[in-house]
């Protein structure tokens, strides 16, 4: 097994987790450190399969760390070593999707990926074990993927009556090229973690042992990084893969940097003081 390992300038010293106080999570696990937020699916006992509570929890944890201004990036891992995450829990699977506690049909996780993408911090998926089905695509749609050399990917939804028609199948061809994404779907193999390197489904495969150490590694040094520069790169990679709605992000991360100049600054004035606007003063850049 081929591993990569970078270079380290942030050290390898352990991180210290901590959990906050109004954290009272079932289904996952939320803890940071050093501006680092990790978001645990904590169901080992059936590889992490997601049940709707799971996801209503993910949400709300993603909500937290996007919205904490000393966060700058968020790990997404799974309990143990075993898995990542099998995708939705079949045991509860009902005729419309997932029953919550009310008997209510939800497919909740297609919010989730839309958050994922959408959140303007990076996110990387801390892969060890299965990655699977639904869980599968939550770590293709995380934007680094840092894999365990045991860890396992695969779609089943073919073989147990579902599919991801829309980022399951589209960002994958777009990850891995339109015949090796038809494969993925078409045969439901699974591959290893060199294989998934090899196909650019993940950005490095390094021993179990050290997944954390340079899991942590890069979030550090991303962190040590401009956060305007990784913000509007984010919503760049996605603006054309999401249409009009990824071209909104990227244009919503222009309008926020204008509002910071005198210029923006110069039509607020000018409203708020009841006068007209004076934009003579600005220059029209070439
Ligand atoms: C993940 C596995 C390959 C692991 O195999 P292994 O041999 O290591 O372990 P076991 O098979 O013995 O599993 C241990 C234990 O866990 C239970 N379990 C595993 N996965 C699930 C699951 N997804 N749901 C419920 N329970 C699960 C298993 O039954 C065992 O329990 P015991 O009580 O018997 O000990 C292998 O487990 C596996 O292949 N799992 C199923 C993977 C799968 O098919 N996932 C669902 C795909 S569909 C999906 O995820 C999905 C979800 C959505 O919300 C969508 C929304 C919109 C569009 C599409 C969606 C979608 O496709």
């Amino acid at each position: 097994m081929q591993t990569t390992r970078e270079d380290s300038t942030t050290g390898g010293e352990p991180i210290l987790w901590e959990t906050p106080a109004d954290c009272a999570y079932g289904d996952i696990l939320y803890q940071h450190a050093e501006h680092i937020a990790k978001i645990t699916i904590n169901r080992p006992e059936v590889r992490n399969a997601f049940r709707p509570q799971t996801v209503r929890e993910l949400i709300d944890a993603f909500h937290r760390a996007h919205m904490d201004p000393e966060i700058g990036v968020i790990i997404l891992t799974g309990a143990g070593d075993l898995a990542f995450c099998s995708g939705g829990d079949q045991r509860i699977r009902g005729h419309e999707g997932y029953k919550d506690e009310a008997g209510v049909e939800h497919l909740n996780v297609l919010e989730l990926q839309r958050q994922i993408r959408t959140l303007p911090k990076p996110v990387v998926a801390m892969v060890a074990g299965y990655a699977i089905g639904g869980g599968h695509v939550l770590h293709l749609i995380c934007d680094l993927s840092i894999a365990a050399d045991n860890a396992r990917f695969g779609q089943t939804g073919p073989k147990v009556g579902s599919f991801d028609g829309g980022f399951g199948a589209g960002l994958m061809a777009r990850t891995v090229g339109l015949k090796k994404a038809k494969e993925i779907w078409f045969l439901c193999r699974q591959y290893d973690a060199q294989e998934a390197l090899d196909m650019g489904l993940v950005n490095t495969v390094v021993p179990l042992a050290e997944l954390e150490t340079v899991t942590v590694d890069w979030c550090r040094r991303m962190n040590q990084l401009s956060p305007t520069a990784l913000r509007v790169l984010k919503s760049a990679f996605n603006a054309d893969t999401d249409g009009l709605a990824g071209i909104q992000e990227l244009a919503g991360n222009a309008t926020a940097l204008f509002y910071t100049t005198a210029e923006g600054q110069e039509g607020r004035d000018a409203f708020v003081q009841k006068r007209a606007p004076d934009f003579q003063k600005f220059p029209r850049r070439p």
